[in-house]
This record gives C-alpha cells, structure tokens and sequence, in this order.
C-alpha cells in the first residue's frame, strides 16, 4: 500500500504506552503486512479521494456527546467545505455514529450513543484503562471510550471502510491513542494478556464459533481485566440458543442467538467470573434506520410489517444483551 495523507496508523504506533511493549513491534509488523497485501480495489479509491489536501486543525472537540464533534463550519473555506462534503460522500454508507463535522451532521444509520448511554454508568470508571473494541466499526464508541478517560483504545474492523471513516474523523480530531486498525478478532495474537478492558459489540453473532471468541476476548484480557460482550439474545431459559435457518433478519451471517442464561454459561465456561447482565433492550426503529448517509433499507423493512416482536422470516426480532465479566484472577477455570 502505498502512502497516504490520511491514512496512517504510526501516531498511534508511536503513543502506545509501555505496556504495550512486548506487543508493539509484532503489531507494528501485522499492520505493515496488512496494509502490503491488502486487495481491495475500494481501498484504493478511498486512499485516493482521502489524498486531497485538507489540513483544517481545530481545538473545537467534543467526543463527550451524542454527536461526536469537531471543528465549526467558520474554520472552513469554499475550497475545505467542498472537499469535506467530497470525502464524506465518498465514504458512504454510515452505519455507525453521529457525528458532525464542521456543522455538517453525519446522522448515520445507527445511533450507536444509544447503545452506550444504556451501558455507560454501569462500566466503572475508564480511567487510565487500555481498551479493546473488538468489531469497532468506524470508532464512535472508542472515542467515546476516550472521553471517559480511557488511556488507549485499540479498535479492531476488518471492514476497511470503517478503517477510512476512522482516518478521517481523527484526522480533524488528532486522538493519537485511539485508533481503528484492520483486523479480525482472529488476527490479535492468542494470550496478549494486555487490555484492562475488551469490548466485543456485536459481532458474536457473526462469529460461527462463539465460544473460540468468548475464549479469543478472554486471552486479549489481562487477569483481573474486564469483557464487555454485547449480542443479540433470544428470551428463553438455560441452555435455549436459536441457531437461524437461512437469513435471519436478512443478514444470511448471523449464526448462535443465546438466551441470558446461556450466554452467562458460555462466558463462565471461557473462564470467567462475576458474569452479569447490565442491559437488555430491544433494537427499536429509532435506533436503527436509514438516513440520508445510508440509504436503503433498515431495520424496520426486516421486520413483521403486522407483528414488529418478529422478523420477516417469523424470528423474534432482534433483542441485545450486554454482559460484563471478569477474568478470573484465580486458578483459569476454563475448559480447554
Ligand atoms: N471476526 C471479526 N473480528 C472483528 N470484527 C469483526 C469480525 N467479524 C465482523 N466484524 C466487524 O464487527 C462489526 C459488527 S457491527 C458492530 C459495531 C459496533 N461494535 C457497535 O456495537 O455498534 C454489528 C452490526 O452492525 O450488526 C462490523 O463492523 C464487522 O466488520
């Protein structure tokens, strides 16, 4: 890959902290590699449009709201607001969000600050803590991790078009110790033993081996650190799992929905300890839906237009839990 105005992970690389510094040189590797053999034409034209000189530095931030801001549209002239509205054209569609840059509202097609006013006061305090977002999308909740006093937030998405959306945003907000890195869950090194806290939002049900990720997260802690798991869930008693046939909600990659109970097992079954359910809710259309950055169709067209409890394929429709947990700072209770 060749280099880019924007795109670059070595602010970071060079903010981490020491204790990363048994990991850091093998990271610094994995993203060489990565960005070398990446084979996406897309990836290409996003690098080529990111490439246009824009060097609007602002001390206007506020990453401690709903919409994650930057900038005031007065920073701008004709030549900055016309090549900013470029890139976030060009960078559609936004699933992850708001923010608002330079006054110009991204109103994406999730409120993911719903989602974390629902978990936030119940996480503890962040300070000082080294995260990982497993899954981040674009990184609306690192920041938001980072304004609650996170000391590092290390992202992970193998979706390079969050990665960009990323760069762009941190490009006007010059976070060094918050980054989106193209990875898999599956790509970090088993037994980092590293983060004070992981998160995984929504992406176990992706996975087809949930337990391998529950133990995957559980390697990624550090022992005493803290699993932040948040997936969708059936009602339903111990032992209960809905494993979809065919599309679920339209999504044909959406593999193991738990009951509570059966997640909670699941996670005490990788190891962990003081496992508990903060948050229960189900996905409304207010939280999910299309929008001007993402148009097309949204939760509310996967859904019963007679019964909105269901899916159009007849499934419940879609309900998320969030557990947290400790590892285990005892003897690993965990079955190989
Ligand atoms: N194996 C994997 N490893 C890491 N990431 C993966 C993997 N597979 C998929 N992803 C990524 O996980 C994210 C799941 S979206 C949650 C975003 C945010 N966390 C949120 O809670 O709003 C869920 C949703 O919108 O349904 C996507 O960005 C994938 O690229």
């Amino acid at each position: 890959m060749t280099q880019s105005n924007m795109i670059s992970f070595q602010k970071f690389l060079d903010a981490l902290p020491e204790e990363y510094d048994n990991y850091k040189p093998e990271l610094e590797i994995a993203i060489n590699n990565k960005m070398a053999t990446h084979n996406d034409g897309n990836l290409r034209r996003w690098m080529k449009l990111l490439d246009n000189p824009f060097t609007q530095i602002t001390d206007h931030k506020l990453l401690d709201q709903s919409w994650v801001s930057v900038g005031k549209q007065t920073d701008l002239n004709e030549q900055d607001t016309h090549t900013l509205d470029t890139y976030i054209q060009g960078l559609m569609p936004w699933r992850k969000g708001p923010f608002e840059l330079f006054d110009k509202k991204i109103d994406t097609e999730w409120r993911s600050d719903f989602k974390w006013e629902r978990i936030v006061n119940q996480l503890g305090d962040l300070s000082h803590l080294n995260i990982l977002d497993v899954g981040c999308g674009n990184g609306y909740h690192c920041l938001r991790m980072k304004a609650a006093g996170a000391k590092t937030v290390m992202g992970i998405d193998p979706a390079w078009l969050s990665v960009c959306q990323f760069q762009l945003i941190n490009h006007f907000l010059q976070e060094p110790t918050v980054s989106v890195l193209p990875f898999t869950l599956e790509e970090i090194p088993q037994n980092l033993n590293l983060f004070d806290m992981t998160f995984s939002m929504g992406v176990l049900y992706h996975r087809r081996s949930p337990l391998d990720h529950i133990a995957h997260l559980h390697s990624t802690l550090k022992t005493g650190g803290t699993l932040v798991l948040e997936t969708m869930v059936i009602d339903g008693q111990l032992g209960e799992v809905l494993v979809p046939e065919g599309r679920y909600a339209q999504m044909n990659n959406i593999w193991f929905l738990p009951s509570v109970p059966t997640l909670i097992s699941w996670c005490k079954k990788m190891g962990f300890e003081d496992v508990q359910c903060i948050d229960l809710n189900q996905t409304s259309t207010d939280e999910q839906r299309s929008t001007e950055f993402k148009p097309g169709t949204s939760l509310q067209d996967y859904l019963d237009p007679t019964n909105p409890d269901l899916t159009i394929e007849g499934h419940p429709a879609p309900k998320r839990a969030t557990l947290i947990a400790k590892k285990s700072s005892g003897r690993l209770k965990r079955y190989a």
